[in-house]
């Protein structure tokens, strides 16, 4: 149901800078405000985009990016405060008016603060600090870049608990020594805080690898859905909004903000904890409850102890065992759990070896993990897939290409199926696969995977980045490579000699392409 929105200051002149782009900001009502379309999008095309508001990278001990444009290596300290980074002097530049006020709070602290800088304490420094450049004038302000934006962010103070509460206010706390001069108090840092828990975005290269965190006040008004019409992701910091599939004017803008693999159920506990919300999108929405269960019996559940039967098992709690819904028979609970603690014991161990870099030791254990989970899961688990996501991490890390390929192929079938057609982590596996098929010289099968991996990412990702035109260069590679094999195929057919045709046989007409297509499937 539509509600009048709220009379807020910032709204007109919103709605009106965002009127040219064919979009409008509606108010539903359990909703909130909604981003809603004012004329027909088709799929690929940009609906928004914008700047961070503020933004601060991931400092993680093993990759660090640059403060302005979150590029990586060759990065230089700031001389001073020696906390921010940069790529080179044109970012230092860029950044400077609001570095110089950073810098300054920065010098001044010692070694144990320094050390809780995390990327959430930067960020509201950042953001703190942008709202009093803009207040001095200093830097301009518009009707899509304004403080007024970031306060206008659902906060959902009342739905924290304690321990929340409490963390946030600590938070707060340091944010306020590491600011002291800041004219916002406490309670209001813990407030923006609670905001940016719910509002901010991690910001992603190309491969969907986390580059830091950034607040985009008029992005973070796109709600939610499971099943989403639009997607987000970044070039550089600039945030992207596009559509996946044909988007009519009058309708509400939808992304997701969590990842989608998973149950309804595992989907709701996580937008509820993180967002507070119960999703009510189509995907969470079944009418048929026995899909439901179903579904959340083979992405979450058990297999059948038959290694033959790929049947899904349903929990029988009078009697304790679970029994496949496809051949009938019992699986012992116990055994279930026994194997469930070692998969657990062991998943830690190996998380810990690969955080400690060592990838021989970790893909050993992944691999015993994988069989472990084989004789527990349903080949379409998402637990299994999380092993075998581990597992083609190490072993590209390895460059044992091989074995990547093989996990990569037994990845694509459960993405297929928790995945929207046009969804970015479908395509970017795509374009894993075709590359790995590339550097094995399989240039048909690579040509395949990469020309399905482009039908996806030009949608998710647009064609202009870098990233695009490496991946259509390789594309272009494999096509020829492909292209050769099957003329000098074809030519080695028709040049064959003389006696390699068996005398008194009818000679057969040389090969066509689509003859060559079904031998190489
Ligand atoms: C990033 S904000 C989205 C914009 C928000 N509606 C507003 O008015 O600022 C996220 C919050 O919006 C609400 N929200 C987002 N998607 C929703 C959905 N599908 N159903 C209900 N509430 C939703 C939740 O309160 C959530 O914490």
């Amino acid at each position: 149901m539509e509600e009048e929105p709220k009379n807020n200051g910032y709204m007109e002149p919103l709605r009106r800078a965002i009127e040219a782009q064919g979009l409008t900001v509606t108010t539903q009502q359990g909703k909130g405000r909604c981003l809603t379309t004012t004329v027909d999008f088709s799929p690929g095309q940009v609906i928004i985009s914008q700047e961070p508001y503020a933004s601060a990278p991931s400092n993680g001990t093993i990759n660090s990016f640059c403060d302005g444009c979150f590029a990586s290596g060759g990065l230089k300290f700031c001389s001073k405060c020696r906390v921010a980074r940069y790529c080179g002097s044109g970012c230092q530049k860029l950044e400077w008016k609001l570095h110089q006020l950073e810098c300054e709070a920065l010098v001044g602290l010692g070694k144990d603060r320094r050390e809780m800088l995390t990327t959430s304490i930067r960020l509201m420094v950042r953001l703190l600090l942008r709202r009093r450049l803009q207040y001095e004038k200093v830097i301009p302000t518009t009707a899509t870049d304004n403080y007024e934006l970031v306060e206008a962010l659902e906060a959902h103070m009342s739905e924290l608990n304690e321990e929340q509460l409490v963390l946030y206010a600590q938070m707060a706390n340091l944010v306020r020594l590491v600011l002291p001069s800041t004219e916002i108090d406490v309670k209001n840092i813990t407030m923006n805080f609670s905001r940016l828990a719910c509002n901010a975005h991690s910001i992603c290269d190309s491969e969907l690898r986390p580059l830091g965190t950034g607040i985009y006040p008029v992005i973070s008004i796109i709600n939610h859905s499971c099943l989403p019409n639009s997607v987000l992701t970044f070039e550089g910091k600039l945030a992207m909004v596009r559509a996946v599939e044909p988007i009519p004017k009058g309708t509400e803008v939808l992304i997701s903000y969590i990842e989608t693999a998973g149950s309804s159920m595992t989907r709701k506990e996580t937008l509820r904890k993180q967002y507070f919300f119960t999703c009510t999108c189509p995907g969470c929405m079944k009418v048929d409850a026995y899909a439901d269960l179903r579904e959340t019996a083979i992405l979450e559940g058990y297999r059948c102890k038959d290694n033959k039967c790929d049947g899904f098992l349903f929990f029988n709690s009078d009697d304790r065992v679970f029994i496949c819904q496809q051949c009938g028979l019992f699986r012992d609970e116990q055994e279930i759990k026994q194997i469930e603690s070692e998969v657990e014991q062991l998943s830690s161990f190996a998380a810990k070896l690969l955080s400690s870099g060592d990838n021989i030791k970790a893909s050993t254990l992944y691999k015993t993990i994988e069989k472990h989970q084989m004789n527990l899961c349903h080949s379409l688990s998402v637990k299994l897939l999380r092993t075998r996501e581990s597992l083609l991490k190490i072993m590209i890390d390895l460059n044992d290409w091989r074995e990547a390929l093989t996990c990569c192929r037994l990845i694509l079938p459960v993405y297929k199926r928790v995945y929207r057609k046009i969804h970015p982590m479908l395509g970017l596996q795509y374009y894993t696969c075709g590359k790995l098929e590339w550097f094995l010289e399989d240039a048909e099968n690579a040509l395949k995977s990469l020309t399905r991996a482009v039908d996806i990412l030009r949608i998710t990702h647009g064609s202009n980045t870098s990233f695009m035109r490496d991946l259509f260069n390789l594309l272009d590679e494999a096509r020829a490579e492909a292209t050769h094999r099957l003329s000098d195929c074809m030519a080695c057919w028709i040049n064959r000699p003389v006696h390699s045709v068996v005398p008194g046989l009818k000679t057969s007409l040389p090969p066509t392409a689509a003859d060559w297509k079904i031998k190489t499937r």
